[in-house]
């Protein structure tokens, strides 16, 4: 499965913490990560994450724009709702088009938690068959 993550300032080490501790699981999939959101995980873990632009230079948009070709089957987008951000419409874009795609997606880590746990037990099976159709 392809899976995004991206975390924004306040939850970067949050989201080191969720991939350290799922790092067995992620291990088995394709990662992809605005820039600095994989820069934190590729120094914290052995994982290969392939970075896109970082957030506020577009790294959302081009996330984006592969859930708009339904390339992406996971999202993890550990947002922080108390800061203002300059790229805000970027951000609403981009899960607006997880909800057009019908892409599971997390912004939170609870949610997160759930959806790694359902990702492993072969609960987003059906994604290939979407993606194969
Ligand atoms: O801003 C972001 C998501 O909106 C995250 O970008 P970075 O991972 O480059 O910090």
């Amino acid at each position: 499965m392809n899976i995004a993550l991206i975390a924004h300032d306040m939850k970067k080490d949050m989201m080191i913490h969720f991939v350290t501790a799922y790092e067995n699981i992620l291990k088995n999939h394709k990662l992809f990560a605005t820039g600095t959101t994989g820069k934190r995980i590729m120094e914290a873990t052995e994982l290969k994450v392939h970075r896109f632009q970082s957030g506020p230079l577009g790294g959302d948009q081009q996330i984006g724009a592969e859930i708009a070709n339904n390339r992406m089957d996971v999202v993890i987008f550990l947002r922080d709702p108390l800061t203002p951000q300059p790229h805000e419409p970027d951000i609403q874009a981009l899960i607006r088009l997880c909800d057009v795609r019908m892409i599971p997606v997390a912004t939170n880590i609870a949610t997160a938690e759930i959806l790694i746990r359902s990702l492993e037990r072969g609960d987003l099976q059906w994604r290939n068959y979407v993606k194969k159709n």
